[in-house]
């Protein structure tokens, strides 16, 4: 592994410096520590001598941070006339000025003509994308250039399963077919999650459409949206954040979900189930790096952080990769289960806040999913005297005064069904995949990793069998 001879991460160094010298703002990158080109995931960091527990590896003032706040600062810059917006630039006083790098000037304008009450009703995903779209475009005009240059391209995320139904809108013909089939041939489950995350994009760029949409003729101009905020390059923008922003909580966002932020440098960390690095923020000097407390690293040792407790089908479809071995793999049988529950036995979930994600992993049947196998052995639809509210038994379970061992041979029975039922549509799954024919390097990828998911279906299906037997 060499280390990268890497023109833009040099830039992206050098402007963290240079902004460092300016705003006295205390950034800190351990001299421990150099970006490397790894075999498995583009860029990384590695140590290049030992590293001891507690240490402080990095640490990314408020100002480099790009988040809901810093970037609501960012655009008011361009007209702080307006008592509200002056309010909120108080706070980051050391943001730098606009450019006065030549430009298209519409950005610029509708920049301004944005209230801060109206960058108010965007989502921190919503301001995110829209903004990183536009500062994408304003090229070296923009504060963020060295970190947008940065980022992934599209093509990094050629595996991430939402970007190949949207690329299927741009097949015809057999070409379309294969996509399509291929796409098909991933786990439901896999197809529900990059669904869910095609209808999210929809509505953001929906949202942030109306309001551009809005200032473009508050300004009277022949300008269009499509042109401000070309969908691909929402697109870019969106599964950048998706896959980059690291979790904290950020002064005035609006719910837990805003707490978020993508933090040059810091972003480029890989994961591992078992990464050990802690992250910290702190109100003034930003966000940072810590080693863990029984944590050493010896030198050309990479360092990783774990992005959360994610199954190799979370991983692929918000991030793009899947590990090789991953103890947070499970199944979900959502869909088998609901499928069975009558009206009145979804009203009773529903109440007790155990309607839906139903799954199972190596280790045990999830709690949620035992429950709703127990309601399913009440015959509530041709028995009137049930009253799931004032079961003794299920009020046991519900909770915790009994394992609710009563309920077992019943469970054990219908999740036998259920798991043979689900390894046999997985089997018949992966052998459409072995059997679709090679052909480029994207659609070989995927194919790669639609048999891999299959092949854990399979694999828990069967663990679980063999414990049921
Ligand atoms: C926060 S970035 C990490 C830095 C990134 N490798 C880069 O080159 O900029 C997250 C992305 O890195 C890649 N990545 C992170 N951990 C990985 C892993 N364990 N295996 C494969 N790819 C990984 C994925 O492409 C993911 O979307």
């Amino acid at each position: 592994m060499a280390e990268i001879k890497d023109k833009k991460v040099n830039d992206l160094l050098a402007w963290m410096q240079y902004l460092d010298t300016l705003l006295l703002d205390a950034t800190y990158i351990s001299p421990k520590l150099e970006i490397q080109a790894t075999e498995y995931a583009g860029r990384g960091i590695f140590a290049n001598a030992a590293i001891r527990s507690n240490e402080k590896l990095i640490q990314v003032p408020h100002s480099l941070l790009l988040n809901h706040s810093t970037i609501i600062a960012h655009i008011l810059l361009h007209d702080s006339q307006d008592a509200a917006k002056s309010r909120v630039l108080h706070k980051y006083h050391k943001l730098q000025p606009p450019s006065t790098e030549p430009e298209n000037s519409c950005l610029i304008e509708v920049y301004k003509s944005l209230s801060y009450e109206e960058l108010l009703t965007l989502t921190s995903f919503q301001i995110m994308a829209m903004y990183l779209t536009v500062e994408r475009g304003r090229g070296s005009a923009s504060f963020w250039k060295p970190f947008i240059d940065c980022l992934p391209e599209m093509d990094d995320f050629k595996l991430v399963p939402f970007i190949w139904s949207l690329e299927t809108l741009a097949h015809t013909g057999d070409q379309l077919r294969h996509a399509k089939e291929l796409f098909h041939n991933l786990p439901p489950s896999t197809q529900k999650h990059a669904c869910k995350m095609r209808d999210k994009f929809d509505a953001d760029y929906k949202t942030v459409s109306e309001l551009i949409e809005t200032q473009l003729v508050k300004l009277n101009t022949s300008e269009t949206v499509q042109s401000f905020l070309p969908v691909s390059d929402f697109l870019w923008a969106w599964m950048c954040i998706n896959s980059r922003c690291l979790y904290m909580t950020i002064p005035e966002s609006k719910s837990t979900e805003s707490n978020f932020t993508m933090c040059p440098y810091v972003d480029f960390i890989n994961h591992c189930s078992q990464g050990q690095c802690i992250l910290d923020i702190h109100p003034i000097t930003g966000f940072s790096v810590l080693t863990g407390s029984d944590v050493t690293y010896s030198k050309n040792c990479e360092i990783y952080l774990s992005y959360g407790p994610h199954s190799n089908e979370f991983l692929l479809c918000e991030y793009g990769f899947k590990l090789l071995e991953n103890e947070w793999n499970d199944l979900d049988i959502t869909s088998q289960l609901t499928s069975k529950l009558t009206a009145a036995q979804k009203t009773f979930l529903g109440d007790k806040h155990y309607l839906g994600e139903y799954t199972l992993n190596a280790q045990e049947i999830s709690f949620r999913t035992e429950v709703c196998l127990a309601v399913l052995q009440y015959d509530v639809a041709n028995d009137p005297r049930i009253d799931l509210w004032k079961d003794r038994r299920l009020k046991c379970l519900l909770d915790g005064v009994s394992d609710g061992a009563v309920f077992k041979p019943k469970s054990n029975l219908m999740i036998k069904e259920i798991l043979m039922d689900v390894l046999d549509e997985s089997r018949a799954r992966l052998q459409h995949c072995l059997l679709e024919m090679e052909r480029d390097d994207v659609f070989n990828a995927r194919k790669r990793v639609a048999e891999d998911l299959n092949r854990e279906v399979v694999d828990m299906c069967k663990l679980h069998l063999n414990k049921l037997e």
